[in-house]
């Protein structure tokens, strides 16, 4: 049995401890979360039928199998990166953050001196294996264009432009690099950064985010072009009612993730 600790009980996180109940290889056995949320999080497990340990940190002398972040930013930095020092493999779905300039070679440098690896998790993106396998052949082009019901922009900067509660036509919040959507819009740049990392980088990868008062779902394009060919990709996302930010896949990528540590073949 693998023994996990999760970073984050909210949307994703309550989602893949429901459906990781029924997986007897693997145990999350502790949950960490903010220290202004820890009896939240407790009264949110205290259904399940073995809730795990809440923490507000990682114990000095706890030694998970695996340290899975599905919490934030700043989580990486708080826990992800002390975890990886420690020689603890880490999964990471806050991909965004990894836009912040000097992060990904500081997660190198942390797993390198802890002996470890980080995995990063599509989330709620599809065709990440395809991506970066054509980047291995060179890529001229990644084009992508995320789309979102109105509601999934507030408290982002499209607020400043657009007002999302009386829109009545899908209308582009964003047009640029994925580095810029990253900063402009953290909670919601996870897929652009992702493509950018398995593509051609955060500078190269071009974005168009969309509030779209008419779609209920989370739609996801990309077309990239290089050596290989060329491939279209087009993912519509149920958001979580929990978070409309957060498509459902997200949490069924964690799911995959976890399990194919855990069962004897990973596909
Ligand atoms: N890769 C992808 O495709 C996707 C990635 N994501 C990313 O996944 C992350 C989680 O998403 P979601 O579950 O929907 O978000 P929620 O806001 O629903 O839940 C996040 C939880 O993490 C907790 N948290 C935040 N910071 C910390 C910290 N430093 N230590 C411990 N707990 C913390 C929050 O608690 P509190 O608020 O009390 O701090 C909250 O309960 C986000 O960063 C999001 O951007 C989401 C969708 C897709
Ligand atoms: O659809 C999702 O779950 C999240 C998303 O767009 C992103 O963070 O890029």
């Amino acid at each position: 049995m693998l023994h996990i600790t999760m970073i984050g009980c909210g949307a994703i996180g309550v989602g893949v401890l429901e459906l990781l109940e029924q997986d007897p290889q693997l145990c999350v056995d502790a949950v960490i979360a903010s220290a202004g949320s820890a009896e939240l999080v407790r009264q949110r497990l205290a259904s399940f039928r073995q809730p795990p340990q809440v923490l507000t940190a990682l114990p000095a002398d706890a030694r998970p199998d695996l340290l899975v972040e599905c919490a934030g930013h700043k989580a990486i930095e708080e826990h992800v990166l002390p975890a990886l020092e420690r020689g603890i493999a880490c999964l990471i779905v806050s991909v965004g953050a990894l836009s912040e300039v000097g992060l990904v070679e500081r997660l190198e440098a942390a797993a390198a001196r802890g002996n470890t690896r980080i995995e990063l998790l599509p989330g709620a993106i599809g065709g990440i294996d395809a991506l970066s396998a054509a980047k291995v052949g060179g890529l001229d082009s990644v084009d992508y264009i995320g789309r979102k019901p109105a509601r999934a922009w507030k408290n982002t900067p499209a607020e400043q432009l657009c007002e999302l509660d009386s829109l009545s036509e899908p209308t582009v919040i964003f047009e640029g690099s994925a580095r810029e959507a990253a900063r402009l819009y953290p909670k919601n740049a996870n897929v652009a950064a992702t493509l950018s990392l398995a593509g051609l980088g955060l500078d190269r990868t071009r974005v168009t985010l969309i509030a779209d008062p008419l779609s209920e779902d989370n739609v996801h394009q990309f077309q990239a072009r290089g050596a290989f060919g060329g491939f279209e990709m087009s993912l519509r996302g149920k958001p979580l009612p929990a978070n409309p930010k957060t498509s459902a896949l997200t949490v069924y990528s964690v799911v995959r993730a976890l399990g194919n540590h855990a069962h004897a073949i990973s596909i």
